[in-house]
């Protein structure tokens, strides 16, 4: 079978995929979710004109002329208005947050004033009309459109939806992404594997990718490489109705590959299966039911570098998030031979310098390292059949952090 294009296997995983459904979250609950529907407020804030400073509130036309001794005749403190209606040659104590009380239209900021201790003050420096009072509504009013559908809730977002008077909102489904190991070979970490064991590691990293981009995790363990050990974990995927369930491992054609086996038989409608594009050629994907099949490919740098390419924007997609991978052109500091039919994806260190992003890949690219994926902060990309390059040419690198 010829290899997918790496483009075609992106667009054909990102075709019809799309957010399943809302719910209503608190407030406390909303950090990082993505708004399902346009946001208004339920009140004006704020909600009466408000002192915008500790001082006191005046006409401006008593403090034209100065120094102006006025009359205080009561308290405004945040969240006790004064009543009353102040009349000419009067003021009020007034606070920041405070209504502005009837018949004035200024706040004076107490260090403008002296307080003469018979219950009244001098105002010794001029406010223009006006000033240092917030309007109604200068925030936001009542019926306003104040976030839009698709927004991620990042901090203001929150407080801007809490001083609307919202306790809870209602956000797009955070995609379950079911992980599945698959191998006879893999021990949990803190295990003593024996003499022809290793530890499972690829879960994690995985993981780590799914929650970056807001999607949840069920971490189903490890099946052994048997039909029925593996059918069960997907059993259990799906009745978790997981939006996407990623089996790592087994994907390639060994005889104790049995990913694809098991997941047809229970019926995975089969969409694709080995890209041109290394590491992770045996990449897999397929529906089943409600679920999308994400078959990584077990060479734990190829799991999480397709992680990265497809797992990524997949579950950004279907979050309702915006996602791109953080692309950027480089220059090669190394010689490199011409590529063959897959895409490369080589682990490199990217240096800011004066002349711009030099580029050095790593010597040995074996996609069983991963000290090399964690050393490295960026995979060059190299498109099928690019041509041999000498130190100094230009490369496009895709930052991995
Ligand atoms: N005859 C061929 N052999 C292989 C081909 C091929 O085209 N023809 N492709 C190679 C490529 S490329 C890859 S990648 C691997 C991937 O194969 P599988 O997806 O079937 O992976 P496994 O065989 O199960 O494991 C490969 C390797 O990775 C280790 N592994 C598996 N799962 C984990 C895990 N959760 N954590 C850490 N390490 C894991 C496993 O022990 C193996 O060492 O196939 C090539 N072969
Ligand atoms: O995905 Mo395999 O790692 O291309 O070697």
């Amino acid at each position: 079978m010829a290899l997918l294009p790496v483009a075609d296997a992106l667009a054909r995983l990102l075709d019809a995929a799309e957010p399943r459904g809302t719910e209503t979250v608190g407030l406390a609950q909303a950090s990082g979710r993505v708004l399902s529907a346009p946001l208004h407020a339920l009140r004006t804030q704020p909600p009466f004109d408000a002192s915008a400073m500790d001082g006191y509130a005046v006409q401006a036309a008593d403090i034209a002329s100065l120094p102006a001794q006025l009359k205080v005749i009561g308290q405004a403190p945040a969240g006790k208005q004064f009543t009353g209606t102040v009349g000419p040659g009067e003021c009020v104590r007034i606070f920041t947050g405070a209504p502005v009380p009837q018949g004035t239209d200024t706040v004076v900021i107490q260090e403008n004033v002296r307080d003469l201790g018979n219950g009244e003050i001098a105002v010794l420096e001029p406010t223009l009309a006006g000033r240092n009072i917030r309007a109604r509504g200068l925030d936001f009013k009542q019926g306003d459109l104040i976030l839009d559908a698709g927004r991620v809730l990042d901090p203001a977002a929150l407080s801007l939806i809490a001083a609307a008077n919202h306790p809870s909102v209602e956000v797009l489904r955070a995609p379950l992404v079911a992980i599945i190991a698959t191998g006879d070979e893999l021990l949990p970490p803190g295990s003593n594997p024996g003499p022809d064991q290793i530890i499972a590691s690829n879960a994690y990293g995985v993981a780590a990718i799914v929650q970056s981009v807001g999607a949840r995790v069920l971490d189903l363990g490890i099946a052994a490489d048997r039909t029925e050990a593996i059918s069960a974990l997907v059993a259990k995927a799906l009745a978790a109705d997981a939006d996407v369930i990623v089996t790592l491992g087994g994907a390639s054609v060994g005889d104790h590959d049995l990913v694809h086996r098991v997941l047809t038989d229970l019926g995975m409608d089969l969409n694709f299966w080995k890209i041109a594009m290394r590491p992770g050629k045996p990449l897999m994907f397929g529906r089943l039911g409600n679920s999308r099949c994400v078959g990584l490919p077990g060479n734990p740098v190829a799991s999480l570098i397709c992680s990265q390419i497809f797992l990524k924007p997949l579950l950004a997609k279907l979050g309702g998030r915006p996602y791109s991978p953080h692309m950027r052109n480089g220059i090669l500091d190394t010689a490199m031979a011409a590529n063959d039919l897959r895409q490369d994806f080589v682990r490199a260190i990217a240096r800011e310098t004066a002349e711009g992003l030099v580029v050095t890949p790593y010597l040995i690219q074996d996609s069983s390292m991963l000290r090399t994926l964690a050393d490295a902060n960026c995979a060059i990309v190299r498109v099928p059949f690019a041509p041999a390059v000498e130190a100094g040419s230009a490369c496009q690198v895709m930052m991995l952090r």
